[in-house]
């Protein structure tokens, strides 16, 4: 799937120089661009693609320091000129346009919804999100202002595909060296996703294309992304389990949402060297698939590569019901100091009132 990204805030830029990098490396030319904004100057003179900084008569290229008000605020004034800005970018090759941002934040949390509805009012093609949530030791201002951030980019993007700054981390890791390593884990996952759709080497038995990508991202809320990968037999044959392991895998303990099985779509992509890809194990995990998720929707597809290791990718969209969604919206409610309501499902946490979103 050819994309454009965009990343808004700290996060947003290092997470969409990271994926375009992945992209280059491999040479996959699923990104056609990568492009930064921030109201940080110091943010953006780490990065090696276009940036263009905004907010400048407001807080002087120094950040909007966790206010996400003042970010949605600041790329609604200067809408115009970031569209400007893109116009030329954002090139018709595009299938899709991914607003990158970390949502803990001020600018990345207050300025990603506000430009996907920009971008969504001028182009035809789907706007979706790549939105990072704060771990659980991160403070209450990130979760709450994560739960605001989250509620309303749902609404404006096409879908929002999440990851959880827990999901993949390791425990030994640094904050710092945690950052570098979680983004390359994105880079490396998201980044195959969207080359996914682009073949590369060789044709397959039954390759996946962009059009999966869309039509299991089409109803909108939030996506999750699974990932695992094993060594695979030279012999497609012996590769039925590992490709059945693998996927559960993916979908269990390599998800960007722990906890979150219950889908409406689901994609299973099996990357890998076409033969090594035993028919049969795909069959399997989609099956497998179907009934964990409960969805009666489950696409799948074949990502040809050349490689020793069989890698699957599950692709999950209409998570909202989910356990993980639930708790984070729960967090981020606490954290907003309304600890008082009613229990009620994450489906209505996100008409809830009690927690504002942004615009
Ligand atoms: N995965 C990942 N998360 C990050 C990274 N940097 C920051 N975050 C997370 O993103 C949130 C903070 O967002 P930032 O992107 O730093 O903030 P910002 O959007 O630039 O906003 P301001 O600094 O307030 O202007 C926090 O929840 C962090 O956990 C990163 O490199 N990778």
């Amino acid at each position: 799937m050819k994309v454009v990204l965009i990343g808004v805030g700290q996060a947003g830029g290092k997470i969409a120089q990271a994926l375009a990098q992945f992209d280059y490396d491999r040479g996959f030319e699923a990104v056609q661009g990568a492009f930064a904004v921030n109201t940080a100057r110091a943010d953006l003179q780490n990065l090696d693609i276009d940036t263009m900084l905004i907010g400048q008569d407001r807080v002087k290229g120094h950040g909007v320091g966790g206010d996400n008000e003042l970010g949605a605020e600041i790329m609604q004034a200067e809408a115009t000129e970031v569209m400007d800005e893109l116009d030329g970018r954002v090139t018709s090759q595009a299938d899709a346009v991914f607003v990158v941002a970390g949502l803990g934040g001020g600018t990345g949390s207050g300025g990603a919804p506000m430009l996907a509805r920009e971008l969504k009012r001028v182009y035809t093609m789907p706007v979706y999100g790549l939105a990072v949530l704060p771990g659980r030791d991160e403070g209450a201002i990130y979760q709450a202002n994560a739960g605001r951030s989250l509620k309303t980019f749902t609404r404006e993007a096409d879908s929002v595909l999440v990851i959880d700054n827990d999901a993949w981390k390791t425990s030994d890791e640094s904050i710092e060296e945690g950052f570098a390593a979680i983004n390359d884990r994105i880079a490396e996952r998201v980044g195959l996703l969207l080359a996914a759709g682009e073949i590369v080497e060789g044709v397959g038995e039954s390759v996946v294309d962009s059009s999966e990508i869309i039509n299991t991202l089409k109803n909108g809320g939030i996506a999750s992304l699974g990932y695992a990968s094993a060594l695979a037999d030279e012999d497609a044959g012996e590769n039925i389990n590992a490709i059945t392991a693998t996927a559960r895998k993916a979908l269990l303990t390599g998800t960007s949402l722990p906890q979150a099985v219950e889908a409406d779509k689901a994609l299973l992509v099996i990357a890998g060297h076409p033969d090594r890809i035993a028919r049969k194990g795909v069959e399997r995990a989609r099956k497998w698939l179907e009934e964990e998720t409960g969805s009666l929707e489950v696409r799948g597809g074949d990502f040809p590569l050349s490689s020793e290791r069989i890698a699957a990718l599950v692709l999950l969209g209409g998570v909202e019901r989910s356990q993980r969604v639930q708790e984070f919206m729960d967090r981020a409610r606490e954290a907003s100091k309304q600890q008082d309501e009613p229990q009620e499902s994450a489906e209505d946490a996100f008409q809830n009132d009690e927690l504002d979103d942004l615009m």
